[in-house]
């Protein structure tokens, strides 16, 4: 699913009106009543009080639909004008008129603390204040309410994005910004849903379908993609009735120091089982015993050191080198690591200490083959492109280093992010429960598979990258997120490919999303 940015949302809603020979008014009442609809369904005529607080922009034109429709179809419902500007937009005005025409119970126009009603914990609010057009802090007093939101304890339903937030940076002031129990946001989901710094302000999320001109929405090209199943399904590769393991590649996953030779047995594992035709693992001569014993469909070379790699030489041509599990930073291996790839002629996937080995020594960046891909967690990431002052700066870093050196780079986390020069592709699987040892080393695993069957290093990631949550969402159903281990997900890989094919998620239009899964 496309994620677009306001600029494009503000577009998609002119060309709409346009091409479908509409006034902006008929977009609105679309809108509210979408959102109407969505609470209908819900609540059957329950008479549970609902405080719908509206701004005096477009957002708040949204609350007024929505209030109106309630109103109509016999809701408790208590209507605000959240007066923060006397700016009204054209839409709003023609609402407030509406309303007024509708009921006696006129809206509670509020212009300070002390016009804040009461609302109680069972009570429901509808958060239209702002949109995605808040394009300063709000008022003290517009703070204050949203403060007392939160202080209530009811369940509070965002219009369009928390009112506070923006679509293109991060909130100073946390307590500026409303926090949602849920958000119906129209078009498409909001960057700001997927980010760390962001994320919080809404537990759950959906798209809802207020008729955006089809041609605008495929056409238009996003900088952010929603990676779901529709996503990656046209990657897949079937397989041929007469294949053999030589069309499936050959994986070299190159790793391992004392004490750390388990991650290239989970990585070798993974690339295995994500349908790699054979696995190589390279490892300090200590750990050819394990390993030999532990995966029997492995082979194994040893390098020259006991204890750490110190010198990267084999006699086969490998589809794909993995590198960098549990690899240490030793000084011989840095030399080995360097003298390997001033030679490597084959497509990369570079993780843990290999990061950190280039963050070391960036004058290496530049023997990378194209589409390397980086699979870093924070820290490491943080070692290669410097600090960063919130997600935004780190989104922005990662682009300008993905560019400079023409690498794929996966940030690692609750919502995995792989950025490919300009475009950021946000993933949609995973679960706290895979945040836990040898969980990247099964990654790094599965996207080497996948590049030795012939997927292309963007594919191989963001398939990879969406199959390994997969799995760990499958996986957690077993054995709950404090004992998922990375095994595991190893062990689920299967499941998630065969889930693909199973019933069809709930339409990539009106997809939920349960940020507590
Ligand atoms: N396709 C769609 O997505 C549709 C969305 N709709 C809704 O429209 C809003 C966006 O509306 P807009 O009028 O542009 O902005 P807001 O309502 O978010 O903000 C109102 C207004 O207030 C000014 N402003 C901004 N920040 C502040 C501030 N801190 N203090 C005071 N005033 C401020 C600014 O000038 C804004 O214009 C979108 O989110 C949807 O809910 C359409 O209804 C239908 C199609
Ligand atoms: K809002």
């Amino acid at each position: 699913m496309k994620v677009f940015s306001k600029e494009q949302i503000y577009e998609g809603d002119r060309l709409t009106t346009e091409r479908q020979n509409i006034s902006s008014t008929d977009l609105m009442e679309r809108a509210g009543t979408q959102i109407f609809n969505w609470m209908h369904l819900r609540m059957q005529g329950a008479q549970v009080p609902i405080h719908v607080f509206c701004g005096i922009g477009n957002n708040g034109g949204d609350g007024l639909v929505l209030s109106r429709q309630l109103i109509i179809h016999g809701y408790n419902v208590k209507t605000y004008i959240v007066n923060y500007s006397e700016t009204r937009s054209k839409d709003f005005l023609i609402n407030y008129d509406r309303i007024k025409n509708t009921t006696k119970d006129w809206p509670t126009v509020l212009t300070s603390s002390n016009d804040f009603p009461l609302i109680n914990q069972d009570d429901i609010i509808v958060d239209a204040v702002f949109g995605i057009g808040l394009n300063r802090p709000p008022a003290d007093w517009v703070k204050d309410l949203f403060l007392k939101f939160r202080a209530s304890k009811s369940f509070t339903l965002s219009i369009d994005i928390p009112s506070g937030l923006y679509t293109d940076k991060v909130v100073n002031d946390t307590e500026a910004v409303v926090y949602a129990n849920y958000t119906l946001s129209f078009q498409s989901p909001k960057l700001v849903f997927f980010l760390p710094n962001t994320a919080k302000y809404t537990v759950q999320w959906e798209v809802l379908d207020i008729g955006i001109d089809r041609d605008y929405l495929i056409q238009t090209e996003a900088a952010v993609e929603l990676i779901s199943k529709y996503e990656v399904l046209p990657f897949y590769q079937p397989r041929d009735k007469f294949s053999h393991k030589g069309h499936f590649g050959h994986v070299l996953m190159i790793g391992g120091s004392f004490g750390k030779i388990g991650a290239v047995h989970l990585a070798s594992r993974s690339a295995l089982i994500a349908g790699a035709g054979m696995v190589t693992a390279y490892l300090p001569t200590c750990g050819y015993t394990s390993l030999q014993s532990a995966l029997p469909e492995v082979m194994v070379v040893c390098d020259k050191g006991e204890k750490q790699i110190e010198s990267i030489t084999y006699d086969f041509d490998a589809t794909v080198v993995g590198i960098g599990v549990g690899i240490g930073t030793s000084e011989e291996t840095m030399k080995a690591f360097e003298a390997f790839l001033k030679t490597n002629k084959r497509p990369l996937v570079i993780d843990a200490d290999a990061i950190n080995l280039l963050a070391q020594n960036k004058a290496l960046l530049k023997y990378l083959p194209v589409q390397t891909v980086l699979t870093p967690h924070p820290k490491e990431l943080e070692r290669l492109i410097g600090e960063w002052h919130d997600d935004f700066d780190k989104l922005n870093k990662v682009v300008e280093f993905s560019k400079a050196h023409k690498v794929i780079i996966v940030i690692k986390g609750a919502h995995t992010i792989t950025i490919n020069g300009n475009k950021k592709y946000v993933n949609t699987t995973g679960n706290p429960g895979m945040a836990t040892a040898g969980s990247g080393d099964v990654l790094t695993g599965i996207i080497s598979g996948l590049i030795a069957q012939g997927y292309e290093p963007l594919a191989a990631t963001l398939f990879g990258v969406y199959l390994h949550g997969k799995s760990g969402d499958i996986a957690v159903e077993s054995y709950g997120y404090q004992s998922l281990i990375a095994g595991h997900i190893i062990d689920s890989l299967g499941e998630a490919y065969i889930d693909l094919f199973k019933q069809p998620e709930e339409s990539s239009e009106s997809a939920e999303n349960d940020e507590n899964n």
